[in-house]
């Protein structure tokens, strides 16, 4: 017994779907109005729903799809929901899948592309009964701590944290945003003997200049307007394991005073005590700024360089390592492929050269995104060129010789991607693979 249920606001649509898929399911039911969602989900145990995403005439922002598959998902988490989309729908489509949709059909659809669909739907739906998931609605997590690498760089710096991960050496990681320094943290501390013991991370990129001391140190009760309460800061919930302090550039002159004072005598007060608290720490700091540069500036302490940097691992940018280009396309492929449940296994001939002559702004991040955007879109078993959108960028590497070129570079492809996203900070951070606090910062840089 398979029971569909289409919801559209377009009669001629329901019908024509509604006559071609009754031949192959038990039972097709269809509605025009959105409202009776709800009942229709509480009442009719239905296998899978074929869901339009916009119901408002002259409205198409996917908006109304969007919430109608939350209201679906919360009452029933195991159901599919397939989207039908128009054809310039698909960014939306994609979305729509990350949280938690099975499937898209683009209209006008063709009937075999509809019934695969729709019928995978279905195996899906009887593959989560099976498995009978808890009735609330669990995201997988694709987080793994899984780190990829095989170039010679990144050979050289697993042999680095073999060697010092078990010594409580402060270490400075640099590189580029998203080349993995968040991993590489993690790593150093799962091989630590602090292993069992909190990891901290500490992203001093997103917070503002008033809360560095309090986020860092702490504060007690009425220290200032907002202290409500005593709060540990970041050094006191790290006590006995490690801090990573990532986007390290980012603190301001007198608090770095202060870090290397913590430092040195390995206590925090916090703000508006006087009792100073012994911690006990790994340190574990990021940066993608040029660091070294920043000391010649002065705006960077180098007493708390040298106190920071007794170990330095630099992860290369993407473009450096080849090599690595391939093995972590294909492993983000099977964690993406399992994620959304596509068919899709590997990767063509001709899309390897491309992927491995691209240029990757955005290093191992902007790799991963557009490989589970690429999952999403596949209509095939190998992951093909169509499947990524290299067009709007710089498909071969420019000469980097001079920094000013890369931030040329840098500066053209954020306007652009900007422009594409009409001016929307998260949709162009996601598709550079950069976070927001990132994209901002540059944004500020350039004077965007
Ligand atoms: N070598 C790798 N193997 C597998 N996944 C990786 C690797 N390097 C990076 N990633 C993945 O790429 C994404 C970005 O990595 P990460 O957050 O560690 O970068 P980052 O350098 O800390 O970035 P940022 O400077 O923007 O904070 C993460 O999802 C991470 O899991």
């Amino acid at each position: 017994m398979s029971k569909l249920l289409i919801i559209d606001d377009d009669v001629d649509v329901l019908s024509a779907a509604k006559l071609f898929l009754k031949r192959h399911f038990s039972q097709v039911d269809i509605e025009k109005n959105p409202e009776r969602i709800p009942f229709l989900i509480n009442n009719g145990q239905y296998d899978v729903v074929l869901l339009d995403m916009n119901f408002t005439r002259d409205v198409n922002t996917g908006k109304e799809g969007f919430e109608w598959l939350d209201r679906i998902l919360d009452i029933d988490p195991n159901i599919s929901v397939v989207l039908f989309t128009a054809y310039g729908d698909v960014e939306m489509a994609v979305r729509a899948i990350k949280v938690g949709a099975v499937d898209f059909v683009l209209k006008p659809w063709e009937n075999t592309k509809l019934l695969e669909t729709m019928q995978s739907a279905y195996e899906i739906r009887q593959e989560k009964l099976g498995e009978k998931l808890p009735v609330t609605n669990t995201k997988k997590s694709t987080s793994s701590t899984q780190i990829i690498g095989s170039s010679q760089a990144m050979l050289k710096i697993f042999e680095t944290i073999e060697r010092v991960a078990n010594t409580d050496a402060n270490i400075l990681i640099l590189g580029e945003n998203g080349t993995g320094k968040d991993l590489i943290a993690r790593l150093i501390h799962e091989k630590s003997n602090r292993a069992e013991m909190p990891f901290v991370h500490s992203d001093l990129g997103a917070i503002s200049e008033t809360l560095f001391e309090s986020e860092l140190f702490g504060h007690v009760k009425g220290a200032f307007t907002d202290a409500r309460e005593d709060r540990a800061g970041r050094f006191e919930e790290a006590n006995g394991g490690t801090i990573f302090l990532d986007e390290i550039g980012n603190i301001p002159l007198p608090l770095q005073a202060k870090l290397l004072t913590v430092l040195q005598n390995r206590n925090v007060t916090k703000v508006g005590s006087n009792k100073p608290k012994n911690i006990d720490i790994r340190l574990i700091c990021a940066t993608n700024e040029p660091i070294y540069d920043r000391v010649g500036q002065r705006t960077f302490r180098q007493d708390l360089l040298y106190r920071i940097n007794t170990i330095e691992i630099k992860l290369p940018p993407l473009r450096e390592r080849p090599e690595d280009i391939i093995p972590l396309a294909e492993h983000f492929l099977k964690i993406y492929r399992k994620k959304y449940n596509r068919p899709v296994n590997s990767i063509s001939a001709n899309l390897a050269k491309q992927l491995q002559r691209y240029h990757w702004a955005g290093n191992v991040r902007e790799l991963q995104h557009a490989v589970e955007r690429a999952v999403i879109l596949s209509q095939g078993a190998a992951l093909q060129p169509e499947d990524f959108f290299f067009e709007a960028r710089q498909e071969t590497a420019p000469s980097f010789d001079q920094t000013y070129q890369l931030e040329e570079v840098e500066k053209m492809l954020i306007i652009k991607t900007l422009k594409k996203f009409n001016g929307n900070i998260t949709e162009a951070a996601r598709e550079m693979g950069l976070t927001r606090q990132a994209l901002y910062r540059r944004v500020e840089k350039y004077g965007i």
